[in-house]
């Protein structure tokens, strides 16, 4: 790749890092909203050096996808994480059956991750998911993986917790590069 190409790349990461930053800040606003709960609450829990981490994945083309995943089943370690993808191949499991995602051109998703669901004390779940292979096309997505900052305690907030609702988890110490929880197997 030649120092221009590079250049341009580097721009146009960073001016996503910059963009997604935003996106944060108006998603953690807009849960916050729909639960009824002071909307700078999840912001304060993430704190002001809050983490980033951008990965990028890629899955070749698949003769056997019945035999080969492009990635293992598991839940994100991160708060929540915003996905960014070109095609279709994610699924999500509910109720013991997979589900796949939509592709919505132009659509970011969202997708919660364990430091989400014990700050909404469980209400949001962080779903395990995986993502299958295809025979026809690849695929590519990135993923930024957004967590409190290192070092920061997180918990259910209080406004979430009642009599009806009691505490599901005690609190907690963010710690750095969680990003994958693998389940067994
Ligand atoms: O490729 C995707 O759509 C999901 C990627 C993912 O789950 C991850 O990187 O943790
Ligand atoms: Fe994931």
């Amino acid at each position: 790749m030649n120092h221009y190409k590079l250049q341009m790349r580097r721009g146009i990461l960073e001016e996503y890092s910059i963009k997604m930053k935003k996106v944060t800040e108006l998603t953690s606003k807009a849960m916050a909203k729909s639960l009824n709960i002071e909307e700078n609450c999840f912001l304060k829990q993430f704190g002001e050096r809050a983490q980033h981490q951008a990965r990028f994945n890629y899955y070749s083309r698949c003769q056997r996808p019945d035999l080969v995943l492009g990635l293992k089943p598991h839940s994100d370690g991160s708060g929540y994480t915003i996905i960014l993808m070109d095609a279709e191949g994610l699924q999500v499991l509910k109720d013991e059956q997979w589900f796949t995602v939509p592709k919505i051109s132009e659509a970011l998703l969202v997708l919660m991750g364990d430091q989400m669901e014990i700050m909404t004390n469980g209400i949001f779940k962080s779903p395990v998911h995986r993502v299958v292979t295809s025979k026809e096309k690849e695929r590519i997505s990135v993923a930024v993986f957004y967590s409190p900052e290192v070092n920061k305690e997180i918990g259910p907030e209080d406004g979430l917790i009642n009599e009806e609702t009691p505490r599901l988890f005690k609190k907690l110490q963010a710690i750095k590069g969680n990003i994958l929880k693998r389940l067994p197997g």
